[in-house]
């Protein structure tokens, strides 16, 4: 419905909204035991299958009708519309006036798309291939650092999208790489960071890759330059002060949209990978910020890790969206977060490769979706955003399974299989064995946490082994928990592809259907300023000036006061 004020659509005031609250004051005390028992074939109905993806959420307190009700919710948000317009490089971003194309970052070359004039499946290949063309130098040995040796280590510089993208895919992906390069990635201000990720390299042999779209956040830039003074200190005390001129062209390049103050910082632009503002840093890994992965794994794999996401977005694109695995994901997400007031989601990936993984689907969801303001800037008028998190499984399983078995708190959990383990050795897996363990684990907490264990179960079993009975209420397994299983044939470049494009278009249709901007990120800006305001009231050996608060003003001087300067 359009608010007459506003001209916003309110999607709580919609007809859709009004059918699906109504529909869950009917279900929503309905056992997963009861649901599966009316309806038996569900385990084989609610899947889809997208890619390599085989997408279950039969386990999920909905009913068929609860699902054709979603999906109506859908139609009525426009998903599809909006899905076009998003993929035909429309201005969806609105308070930024920007096209939102990541999805154009891994089109086929024979791909066609001209957004505001310009033929982007160009520009993306142009880049692709100078990053090839320069991963493969380094690769090669043909890239020779200042004192003539080859690159042994690329150190990705950057944080937010800039960092966790590529950390994340560089840990999953580690059994793909080859070639003799690897990488480390330097993100937060807290000098450990670097000094740790430094330590033990040989600047003769590493490359800094620094990768910030704006080429003006603080944390990268004061990180860069730390990446600067360490590589000529240490080239100098190796090789004397004559190898220095021109070394920094040689060990530092940078991914950015900005070549000015690639310039400014003493990049060469030759050395510079461009992407451009439609890509969202949190959106960006598959493009020149995915570089030291692909230095790692090289252009091929690369190339099928472009592949990957590029099947999701055509099943995205071209799936009805009663079949539409993104659709639905987000649609139980819109469920549980909306009608059931649950506030987060665990994501629980069977690979210990994919550690990183909820660390990085934080940054995509919770800063596309935690938004206050609509689109046009009136108040939302139900919760967005939901909170990810998670640990690979089995670590989870004895750390925070407890709350999800029997807490009071309902987590809906996306859990992340692969039917073969990422490296089959034998020796140390057994043939298989060990992944077998990790996988039945895998299976049995999803139908745990769907089905438990009633009073009675419990009790008959007691009472079997003749043990007393106080204990019941403790064992009682609740169930009635819901999770998506996602299951893949392995951990390959193209499956994390898929996995992350998965979860992209799943943001995306929560951002419409609460009818926000998933695209900007304005509430991390203030945070920044502050912050470089802050810097000379700390360093400075004047009395600080006074804060605008009582409590910053007393901490900045206490923190003052211990650091042995004036407060
Ligand atoms: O790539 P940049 O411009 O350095 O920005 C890093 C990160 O900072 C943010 O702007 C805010 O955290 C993210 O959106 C972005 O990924």
């Amino acid at each position: 419905m359009t608010d007459p004020a506003t001209s916003a659509t309110d999607i709580t005031r919609t007809q859709a909204w009004g059918a699906l609250s109504a529909h869950h004051a009917e279900v929503r005390d309905e056992h997963l035991r009861d649901i599966f028992a009316a309806d038996p074939g569900r385990g084989s109905d609610l899947t889809v299958t997208a890619g390599d993806l085989y997408f279950d959420y039969s386990k999920h307190r909905v009913t068929r009708e609860t699902l054709r009700l979603l999906v109506d919710l859908a139609r009525t948000a426009d998903v599809e519309a909006r899905r076009d317009a998003m993929l035909r490089g429309e201005h969806i971003n609105t308070s930024e006036d920007r096209a939102v194309l990541h999805t154009a970052l891994r089109l086929p070359a024979d791909a066609l798309l001209s957004v505001d004039g310009t033929d982007v499946v160009h520009e993306v290949h142009e880049v692709l291939s100078r990053m090839g063309d320069f991963t493969d130098l380094l690769r090669s040995g043909e890239w020779r650092g200042a004192t003539g040796e080859r690159i042994e280590t690329v150190v990705n510089v950057g944080i937010g999208g800039s960092d966790l993208g590529p950390v994340m895919a560089y840990r999953a992906l580690r059994a793909y790489a080859e070639g003799g390069i690897s990488a480390r990635f330097v993100s937060n201000a807290d000098p450990a960071d670097i000094i740790g990720q430094l330590s033990g390299l040989n600047p003769e042999t590493t490359l800094f890759i620094v990768a910030s779209k704006t080429f003006s956040t603080l944390e990268t830039l004061t990180n860069a330059t730390a990446a600067r003074r360490w590589l000529l200190d240490g080239l100098r005390e190796r090789a004397g002060e004559s190898v220095l001129d021109g070394a920094v062209a040689k060990h530092f390049v940078a991914v950015s949209t900005h070549a000015g103050r690639v310039s400014e910082f003493g990049i060469d632009t030759d050395n510079m990978f461009g992407f451009w503002d439609w890509v969202g840093g949190r959106y960006s890994v598959d493009s020149a910020v995915g570089l030291s992965l692909m230095a790692v794994i090289g252009r091929e794999q690369f190339t099928e890790f472009l592949a990957g996401f590029h099947t999701i977005d055509e099943h995205f694109a071209t799936a009805p969206l009663e079949q539409n695995a993104p659709v639905i994901a987000a649609l139980l997400g819109v469920w549980y977060s909306n009608f059931f007031d649950a506030d987060s989601r665990a994501v629980l990936p069977y690979s210990n490769d994919l550690k990183r993984f909820p660390a990085y689907l934080q940054q995509l969801t919770m800063e596309s979706n935690g938004k206050s303001v609509r689109a046009d800037g009136t108040p939302v008028t139900t919760s967005t955003g939901e909170i990810f998190w998670g640990e690979p499984g089995t670590n989870g399983q004895h750390a925070f399974y407890q709350l999800l078995h029997q807490g009071t708190r309902l987590v809906p959990s996306d859990f992340i299989g692969f039917a073969e383990p990422t490296e089959d050795r034998a020796t140390i897996d057994g043939e298989g064995s060990m992944h077998d363990v990790l996988m039945s684990n895998f299976f049995a907490q999803t139908k745990v946490l769907a089905f438990g264990k009633t009073a009675e179960e419990i009790t008959e079993e007691l009472e079997a082994a003749g043990t007393p009975l106080d204990v019941v209420p403790h064992k009682v397994m609740p169930g009635n928990r819901p999770s998506t299983t996602i299951l893949a044939p392995k951990l390959t470049p193209s499956v994390l592809g898929q996995l992350i494009a998965l979860y992209e278009h799943a943001v995306f249709v929560e951002g419409v259907i609460w009818g926000i901007d998933s695209f900007d990120q304005w509430g991390v800006e203030l945070g920044k300023t502050q912050a470089i305001e802050l810097v000379p009231v700390l360093t400075s050996t004047e009395s600080p000036a006074a804060q605008d608060d009582s409590s910053t003003d007393t901490l900045v001087r206490r923190y003052r006061g211990l650091r042995g300067r004036s407060s």
